[in-house]
Protein backbone atom coordinates (compact mmCIF):
# COMPACT_ATOMS: atom_id res chain seq x y z
CA UNK A 1 0.00 0.00 0.00
CA UNK A 2 1.09 3.89 -0.85
CA UNK A 3 1.25 6.09 1.79
CA UNK A 4 0.79 9.76 1.88
CA UNK A 5 2.94 11.45 4.80
CA UNK A 6 0.45 14.05 6.48
CA UNK A 7 1.47 17.96 4.87
CA UNK A 8 4.33 19.45 6.24
CA UNK A 9 5.36 16.53 7.89
CA UNK A 10 8.79 16.34 9.81
CA UNK A 11 11.15 13.23 8.91
CA UNK A 12 13.51 12.40 11.37
CA UNK A 13 16.93 13.49 11.44
CA UNK A 14 19.04 11.40 9.66
CA UNK A 15 22.95 12.44 10.64
CA UNK A 16 22.84 12.57 13.93
CA UNK A 17 25.66 13.68 16.23
CA UNK A 18 28.03 11.41 18.15
CA UNK A 19 26.63 11.99 22.13
CA UNK A 20 29.36 14.16 24.01
CA UNK A 21 27.51 12.98 27.11
CA UNK A 22 28.81 9.50 27.41
CA UNK A 23 25.71 7.07 27.98
CA UNK A 24 26.44 4.81 31.09
CA UNK A 25 26.55 0.91 29.83
CA UNK A 26 23.25 -0.78 29.57
CA UNK A 27 21.51 2.72 29.25
CA UNK A 28 17.73 1.99 27.47
CA UNK A 29 15.86 4.30 25.77
CA UNK A 30 12.67 3.79 27.21
CA UNK A 31 10.52 5.39 24.72
CA UNK A 32 10.65 5.30 21.00
CA UNK A 33 8.50 3.91 17.83
CA UNK A 34 8.85 2.21 14.70
CA UNK A 35 6.38 3.53 12.33
CA UNK A 36 5.57 0.45 9.39
CA UNK A 37 7.28 0.56 6.79
CA UNK A 38 4.06 1.39 5.44
CA UNK A 39 4.36 -0.95 2.71
CA UNK A 40 5.07 -4.15 5.33
CA UNK A 41 2.92 -3.28 7.65
CA UNK A 42 0.17 -0.39 6.85
CA UNK A 43 -0.93 2.56 8.80
CA UNK A 44 -4.50 2.06 10.62
CA UNK A 45 -7.41 3.30 9.23
CA UNK A 46 -8.53 5.42 12.17
CA UNK A 47 -5.13 7.50 12.48
CA UNK A 48 -4.85 10.85 12.68
CA UNK A 49 -1.47 11.18 11.14
CA UNK A 50 0.40 9.10 8.58
CA UNK A 51 4.42 9.51 8.92
CA UNK A 52 7.35 9.00 7.24
CA UNK A 53 8.86 5.15 7.52
CA UNK A 54 11.02 4.53 10.53
CA UNK A 55 11.83 1.03 10.70
CA UNK A 56 13.16 -1.22 12.94
CA UNK A 57 17.00 -1.16 11.21
CA UNK A 58 16.69 2.20 11.50
CA UNK A 59 15.99 2.55 15.41
CA UNK A 60 18.37 -0.54 16.11
CA UNK A 61 21.23 1.61 13.91
CA UNK A 62 20.52 4.68 15.87
CA UNK A 63 20.53 2.69 19.43
CA UNK A 64 23.90 1.96 18.35
CA UNK A 65 25.14 5.08 17.19
CA UNK A 66 24.00 6.88 20.24
CA UNK A 67 25.79 4.45 22.63
CA UNK A 68 22.48 2.77 24.12
CA UNK A 69 22.23 -0.97 24.86
CA UNK A 70 18.55 -1.44 24.98
CA UNK A 71 15.11 -0.12 23.42
CA UNK A 72 11.63 0.30 24.60
CA UNK A 73 9.04 0.62 21.73
CA UNK A 74 6.23 1.95 22.46
CA UNK A 75 3.14 1.40 19.46
CA UNK A 76 2.43 4.58 17.99
CA UNK A 77 -1.48 6.05 17.10
CA UNK A 78 -0.53 5.73 13.48
CA UNK A 79 -0.55 2.31 14.21
CA UNK A 80 -3.63 1.75 16.01
CA UNK A 81 -4.20 -1.26 17.75
CA UNK A 82 -2.42 -2.87 15.30
CA UNK A 83 1.03 -4.01 17.08
CA UNK A 84 2.71 -5.91 13.85
CA UNK A 85 5.00 -3.54 13.11
CA UNK A 86 6.28 -3.45 16.90
CA UNK A 87 6.28 -7.33 17.52
CA UNK A 88 8.40 -7.82 14.60
CA UNK A 89 11.05 -5.09 15.27
CA UNK A 90 10.67 -6.97 18.92
CA UNK A 91 11.47 -10.35 17.68
CA UNK A 92 14.22 -8.97 15.73
CA UNK A 93 16.00 -7.29 18.13
CA UNK A 94 18.04 -10.41 19.98
CA UNK A 95 16.44 -10.01 23.42
CA UNK A 96 17.02 -5.40 23.37
CA UNK A 97 13.82 -4.29 22.76
CA UNK A 98 10.87 -5.07 24.82
CA UNK A 99 7.59 -3.06 24.63
CA UNK A 100 4.12 -1.85 25.02
CA UNK A 101 1.15 -2.09 22.87
CA UNK A 102 -2.37 -0.65 22.29
CA UNK A 103 -5.20 -3.46 22.74
CA UNK A 104 -8.89 -3.47 22.08
CA UNK A 105 -11.62 -5.61 24.71
CA UNK A 106 -11.54 -8.27 22.13
CA UNK A 107 -8.08 -9.31 22.52
CA UNK A 108 -7.74 -13.17 23.42
CA UNK A 109 -5.38 -14.29 26.29
CA UNK A 110 -3.29 -16.36 23.79
CA UNK A 111 -2.70 -13.30 22.04
CA UNK A 112 -1.56 -11.86 25.13
CA UNK A 113 0.33 -14.60 26.22
CA UNK A 114 2.04 -14.48 22.47
CA UNK A 115 3.37 -10.71 23.21
CA UNK A 116 4.68 -11.23 26.24
CA UNK A 117 6.47 -14.11 24.79
CA UNK A 118 7.89 -11.39 22.18
CA UNK A 119 8.68 -8.78 24.76
CA UNK A 120 5.64 -7.18 25.75
CA UNK A 121 5.53 -5.70 29.07
CA UNK A 122 2.77 -3.18 29.00
CA UNK A 123 -0.40 -1.40 27.32
CA UNK A 124 -0.49 2.27 26.46
CA UNK A 125 -3.82 4.13 27.05
CA UNK A 126 -4.05 7.35 25.11
CA UNK A 127 -6.28 10.85 26.31
CA UNK A 128 -4.22 13.04 23.74
CA UNK A 129 -7.41 13.85 21.77
CA UNK A 130 -5.61 15.11 18.53
CA UNK A 131 -4.08 11.63 18.07
CA UNK A 132 -6.90 9.15 19.26
CA UNK A 133 -10.66 8.57 19.27
CA UNK A 134 -12.16 8.25 22.58
CA UNK A 135 -12.42 4.77 24.16
CA UNK A 136 -14.56 4.48 27.11
CA UNK A 137 -13.26 3.60 30.60
CA UNK A 138 -14.74 0.32 31.48
CA UNK A 139 -12.97 -0.93 28.59
CA UNK A 140 -9.42 0.31 29.65
CA UNK A 141 -10.29 -0.88 33.16
CA UNK A 142 -10.85 -4.48 32.06
CA UNK A 143 -7.84 -4.13 29.95
CA UNK A 144 -5.83 -2.97 33.17
CA UNK A 145 -7.43 -5.85 35.16
CA UNK A 146 -6.24 -8.42 32.30
CA UNK A 147 -2.89 -7.33 31.93
CA UNK A 148 -1.90 -6.97 35.85
CA UNK A 149 -2.62 -10.96 35.55
CA UNK A 150 0.70 -10.40 33.51
CA UNK A 151 2.69 -8.37 35.56
CA UNK A 152 2.63 -5.81 33.22
CA UNK A 153 1.98 -2.04 33.64
CA UNK A 154 -0.13 0.52 32.22
CA UNK A 155 1.52 3.45 29.96
CA UNK A 156 -0.37 6.87 30.34
CA UNK A 157 -0.37 9.81 27.55
CA UNK A 158 -2.33 13.21 28.66
CA UNK A 159 -2.41 16.63 28.66
CA UNK A 160 -1.80 18.29 31.73
CA UNK A 161 -4.93 20.24 31.72
CA UNK A 162 -6.37 16.76 31.36
CA UNK A 163 -5.23 15.97 34.79
CA UNK A 164 -7.60 16.90 37.11
CA UNK A 165 -10.56 15.00 35.14
CA UNK A 166 -8.37 11.28 34.63
CA UNK A 167 -7.09 11.34 38.27
CA UNK A 168 -10.10 8.92 39.64
CA UNK A 169 -9.36 6.80 36.70
CA UNK A 170 -5.53 6.86 37.14
CA UNK A 171 -5.68 6.26 40.99
CA UNK A 172 -7.78 3.29 40.58
CA UNK A 173 -5.51 1.48 38.25
CA UNK A 174 -4.21 -1.77 39.31
CA UNK A 175 -0.74 -1.77 37.82
CA UNK A 176 2.68 0.53 37.93
CA UNK A 177 1.61 3.44 35.97
CA UNK A 178 3.99 5.07 33.86
CA UNK A 179 3.24 9.01 32.89
CA UNK A 180 4.61 9.51 29.07
CA UNK A 181 6.61 12.88 28.87
CA UNK A 182 5.99 14.20 32.06
CA UNK A 183 2.42 14.16 31.72
CA UNK A 184 3.23 17.05 29.30
CA UNK A 185 3.55 20.69 31.68
CA UNK A 186 2.96 23.97 30.23
CA UNK A 187 6.47 24.89 30.97
CA UNK A 188 5.65 28.58 30.05
CA UNK A 189 3.73 28.28 33.02
CA UNK A 190 5.48 28.37 36.65
CA UNK A 191 7.59 25.36 37.64
CA UNK A 192 6.28 25.64 41.41
CA UNK A 193 2.83 26.70 40.29
CA UNK A 194 -0.57 24.56 40.98
CA UNK A 195 -0.81 22.98 37.44
CA UNK A 196 2.55 21.43 37.76
CA UNK A 197 2.37 20.64 41.74
CA UNK A 198 -0.44 18.86 41.04
CA UNK A 199 1.30 16.31 38.80
CA UNK A 200 4.00 16.04 41.48
CA UNK A 201 0.87 15.56 44.01
CA UNK A 202 0.27 12.96 41.46
CA UNK A 203 3.51 11.47 41.88
CA UNK A 204 3.55 11.68 45.47
CA UNK A 205 0.26 10.23 46.24
CA UNK A 206 0.27 7.23 44.06
CA UNK A 207 3.68 5.29 45.00
CA UNK A 208 2.75 3.23 41.63
CA UNK A 209 2.97 6.50 39.46
CA UNK A 210 6.25 6.80 37.27
CA UNK A 211 7.28 9.37 35.02
CA UNK A 212 9.53 9.81 31.59
CA UNK A 213 11.20 12.83 31.58
CA UNK A 214 11.02 12.99 28.14
CA UNK A 215 10.56 15.01 24.92
CA UNK A 216 11.89 18.76 25.73
CA UNK A 217 11.68 19.27 21.78
CA UNK A 218 7.83 19.11 22.14
CA UNK A 219 7.74 21.03 25.45
CA UNK A 220 10.04 23.81 25.09
CA UNK A 221 8.21 26.84 24.33
CA UNK A 222 11.95 29.21 24.23
CA UNK A 223 14.57 26.49 23.01
CA UNK A 224 16.84 26.38 21.74
CA UNK A 225 16.89 24.09 19.71
CA UNK A 226 19.23 20.61 19.37
CA UNK A 227 20.31 21.98 16.38
CA UNK A 228 23.89 22.72 15.04
CA UNK A 229 25.50 21.55 18.03
CA UNK A 230 24.01 23.01 20.66
CA UNK A 231 24.90 21.98 24.19
CA UNK A 232 21.83 23.32 26.26
CA UNK A 233 18.80 22.91 24.15
CA UNK A 234 15.54 23.47 25.73
CA UNK A 235 16.21 25.35 28.94
CA UNK A 236 13.09 25.75 30.09
CA UNK A 237 12.36 22.60 30.41
CA UNK A 238 15.54 21.80 32.65
CA UNK A 239 13.54 22.87 36.08
CA UNK A 240 10.63 20.77 35.71
CA UNK A 241 12.75 17.48 34.65
CA UNK A 242 15.61 18.29 37.58
CA UNK A 243 12.35 18.42 40.01
CA UNK A 244 11.19 15.16 39.06
CA UNK A 245 14.30 13.66 39.18
CA UNK A 246 15.10 15.06 42.21
CA UNK A 247 11.86 14.02 43.90
CA UNK A 248 10.93 10.75 42.70
CA UNK A 249 14.22 9.32 41.66
CA UNK A 250 13.44 5.39 41.34
CA UNK A 251 10.27 6.30 39.11
CA UNK A 252 11.74 7.94 36.21
CA UNK A 253 12.74 6.75 32.90
CA UNK A 254 14.68 8.95 29.73
CA UNK A 255 13.36 8.51 26.14
CA UNK A 256 14.34 9.87 22.68
CA UNK A 257 11.02 9.40 21.38
CA UNK A 258 12.55 8.90 17.99
CA UNK A 259 11.02 9.06 15.18
CA UNK A 260 9.32 12.20 16.55
CA UNK A 261 5.90 12.04 15.70
CA UNK A 262 3.84 15.48 14.83
CA UNK A 263 6.64 17.94 15.68
CA UNK A 264 5.50 21.02 14.05
CA UNK A 265 8.57 23.45 14.35
CA UNK A 266 12.01 21.44 14.01
CA UNK A 267 13.14 17.69 14.22
CA UNK A 268 15.86 17.66 16.81
CA UNK A 269 19.30 16.10 16.01
CA UNK A 270 19.33 12.94 18.37
CA UNK A 271 22.59 13.06 19.67
CA UNK A 272 21.93 16.77 21.02
CA UNK A 273 18.75 15.47 22.82
CA UNK A 274 21.13 12.68 24.49
CA UNK A 275 23.64 15.66 25.19
CA UNK A 276 20.63 17.34 27.22
CA UNK A 277 20.10 13.86 29.67
CA UNK A 278 23.27 15.95 32.19
CA UNK A 279 21.70 18.79 32.42
CA UNK A 280 17.94 17.21 33.83
CA UNK A 281 20.31 14.37 35.76
CA UNK A 282 23.41 16.10 36.23
CA UNK A 283 25.25 13.30 39.23
CA UNK A 284 26.42 10.27 37.92
CA UNK A 285 24.25 8.44 40.08
CA UNK A 286 20.59 9.94 38.73
CA UNK A 287 22.11 9.37 35.32
CA UNK A 288 22.27 5.74 36.42
CA UNK A 289 18.97 5.12 37.70
CA UNK A 290 17.03 7.17 34.98
CA UNK A 291 18.85 5.15 32.22
CA UNK A 292 19.71 1.98 33.57
CA UNK A 293 18.49 0.66 36.89
CA UNK A 294 14.96 2.56 36.76
CA UNK A 295 14.02 0.50 33.01
CA UNK A 296 16.12 -2.42 33.69
CA UNK A 297 13.65 -2.96 36.94
CA UNK A 298 11.04 -1.95 34.93
CA UNK A 299 11.29 -3.69 31.33
CA UNK A 300 13.99 -6.62 32.08
CA UNK A 301 13.50 -7.47 36.09
CA UNK A 302 15.26 -10.99 35.28
CA UNK A 303 18.02 -9.20 34.25
CA UNK A 304 18.21 -6.25 36.77
O1 LIG B 1 2.76 14.09 20.88
C1 LIG B 1 2.64 13.30 19.91
O2 LIG B 1 2.22 13.64 18.80
C2 LIG B 1 2.99 11.89 20.12
C3 LIG B 1 2.36 10.93 19.33
C4 LIG B 1 2.57 9.61 19.61
C5 LIG B 1 1.83 8.57 18.90
O3 LIG B 1 1.23 8.88 17.88
O4 LIG B 1 1.84 7.44 19.40
O5 LIG B 1 3.42 9.22 20.58
C6 LIG B 1 4.11 10.13 21.34
O6 LIG B 1 4.87 9.68 22.21
C7 LIG B 1 3.88 11.50 21.10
Amino acid sequence: MEFTKTPGWLDWYASPAKPRFQLPPGAVDAHCHVFGPGAEFPYAPERKYTPCDASKDQLFALRDHLGFARNVIVQATCHGADNGALLDALQSSGGKARGVVTVRRGISDDELWRMHAAGVRGVRFNFVKRLVDFTPKDELQEIAARIAKLGWHVVIYFEAADLPELWDFFTALPTTVVVDHMGRPDVSKPVDGPEFELFLRFMRENANVWSKLSCPERLSVTGPRALDGEQAAYRDVVPFARRVMSEFPDRVLWGTDWPHPNLKDHMPDDGLLVDFIPHIAPTPEQQRRLLVDNPMRLYWPELD
